[in-house]
Order: C-alpha cells, then structure tokens, then sequence
C-alpha cells in the first residue's frame, strides 16, 4: 500500500467522483487514507450522505457548479447502472476528449460510456472489501487511454487494495459475477452456517459469533498463507473425521460446485441485461 501512496499523492488535478454510495464512497475512503489531497477531490451526488458531507470539513468540494469545476483531468462514475443515462447527461459536460472516465458500473459497456459521458474510458470492477483496503479490481482500458491515464488509474484503484488489467472486457460479466459480488456470497456463507448451527442446538449468539470468526479467520489464513485454498481445506480434513463427513454433502453432486456455478451464471447473465 505504501507504493500507492506515494503514487496518489503526487497526482494532481482534480479528481471528481459521481456517486459516493457504497462503492463510491469506500473508494474515496481509500484515496484519502492512500494520501489523496482532500482539496484534489470533488463529488457529485444529489443524495449525500452525512459520512460524505463531513469531508467537506478536511476540503473535499461538495457539488460544486460545473463552471467552477471547468473540464475534468479524472472522473469516476459510481452511480447505478440504472441511473447512469440520466447521471451521464450532466457529467458530459464536465468531460474533454482527454479527460479520463473510470467507470464501476456493472454491466456498462465501454462503448455506452464513449456515447453518453465521453473521455477515455476505463471500465472497472472492484469489490467492497475496498473499503478496508483488501479489495480486488480488474479493470479493462478502451483504445484512447494514455500509459498517463492507465497509470493515474492503477494508483486510484490499487488505494483498494489488489488490481488486474485485463484486455477484453467481455471477461467484466464473469469478473462481476466472481469478483464484484463475491463478498455477498462469503457474507451468505457466515449466516448461513450460523443459522445451521442454531439448528445443531447452539444458542443464536454463540453460533453468529462462531460463524463470523471461522469465515473471518478462514479469509486471513488464506490471505496470508502460500498454499492452495484446496490444501488449507485438507488440512483441516482427517480421515473419517466431522469435516469429511460435512464434505461429503458439500461435495455431492447436488452440492456447492452445481449451485456456485449456477450462481456464477445467474449474475454474469444480469450483467449482460445490465448492458442493455
Ligand atoms: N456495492 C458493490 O459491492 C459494488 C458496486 N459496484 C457498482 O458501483 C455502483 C454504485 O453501487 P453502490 O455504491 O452499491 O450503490 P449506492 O446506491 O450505494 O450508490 C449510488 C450513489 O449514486 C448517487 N446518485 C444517484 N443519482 C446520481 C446522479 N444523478 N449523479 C450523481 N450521483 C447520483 C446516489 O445518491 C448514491 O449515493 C453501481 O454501478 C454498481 O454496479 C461495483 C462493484 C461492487
Ligand atoms: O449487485 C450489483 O449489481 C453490484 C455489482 C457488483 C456488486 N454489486
């Protein structure tokens, strides 16, 4: 992370973000913490939230007019895929031919972006553990980005944590579907296996807690562990023991791969739509 740093605090020009929800926000989180200059920053989002609207305390710009913003060096789009052909009217008047557009929309094509907000165009994909810094972004370039452009890209998104480039973006529904909604489906798991242990006799408490720390931990060991997430696995698994048992359900045929690829398929299929 200290690389990032110093590769986010020797940008300059401004940096406006349109949409500072969820996603937005905890990339702005990320920036601030990576040594962005609050005063380098401006957001656009009709429905601030108090977390947002206390940055303006350290010199992040609020809503400011397009007049005093002038035409931007970098703007990233974080607003709902839904709400982006309304959204991009206004920002394309924010946007140069040479202004860099990073765009986190799910499902957004490239070209969509081109048509309504304009700029060279990078189509990303991070994931909310980006609030903390342990987030993973795969990020696709159109044609017209700069080495400048790409660069300045990969110091905002590596402020998150983890970053992959890659070449074609029909790879962004698969990425979403992994990557990009994966943390709800490791945030499923925890409650699920909490609510299973209620169903083994636990009380609710002790079970939530067990759940929480066992995914919790399990994500660190893997984190910082060199072996393949299949061997920690094993290492957990003695012969004939409970795990073996519980594996041997998870592992069936109508087990976890069936419903993980099905699931997989569902979100890649509504980026596509997305797209539409
Ligand atoms: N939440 C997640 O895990 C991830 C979300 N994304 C993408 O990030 C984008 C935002 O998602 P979330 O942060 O979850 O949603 P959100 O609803 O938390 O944030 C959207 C923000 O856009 C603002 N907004 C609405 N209309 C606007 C306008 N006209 N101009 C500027 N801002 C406007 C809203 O006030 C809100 O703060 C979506 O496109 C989503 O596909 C990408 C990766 C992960
Ligand atoms: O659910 C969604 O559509 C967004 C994109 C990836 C995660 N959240």
């Amino acid at each position: 992370m200290s690389t990032s740093s110093s590769a986010l605090t020797n940008t300059s020009g401004t940096i406006a973000l349109a949409g500072a929800g969820k996603m937005g926000g905890a990339m702005l989180t990320g920036w601030l913490a990576q040594g962005l200059a609050p005063t380098q920053v401006a957001v656009i989002d009709p429905y601030l939230s108090p977390e947002i609207s206390a940055l303006a305390a350290k010199g992040v710009r609020l809503n400011p007019q397009a007049k005093d913003l002038g035409t931007l060096d970098t703007l990233v789009v974080a607003v709902k895929p839904q709400s982006f052909r309304d959204a991009g009217a206004a920002l394309k008047a924010l946007v140069g031919p040479s202004t860099l557009v990073v765009s986190i929309m799910a499902g957004t094509t490239i070209s969509a972006l081109e048509e309504v907000v304009g700029g060279a165009v990078v189509r990303a994909m991070p994931n909310t553990p980006a609030a903390i810094g342990r987030g993973i972004t795969v990020a696709v370039p159109s044609k017209r980005v700069t080495a400048a452009q790409r660069a300045m890209t990969d110091a905002l998104l590596k402020a998150t944590g983890l970053v992959e480039w890659v070449d074609d973006e029909r790879l962004m529904d698969a990425v979403t579907a992994v990557s990009g909604s994966g943390p709800a489906y490791v945030f499923l798991l925890a409650e699920e296996l909490a609510r299973a242990g209620v169903a083994a006799g636990l009380p609710e408490q002790l079970a939530t807690t067990l759940a929480r720390a066992t995914v919790a931990g399990s994500g660190e060991l893997l984190h910082r562990s060199d072996l393949p997430s299949a061997t920690l696995r094993q290492n957990v698994t003695s012969p004939g023991g409970t795990t073996a048992a519980a594996l041997e359900v998870l592992m069936a045929n109508d087990g976890m791969q069936p419903l993980m690829t099905r699931a997989i398929a569902a979100a890649t299929r509504r980026s596509k739509e997305l797209a539409k």
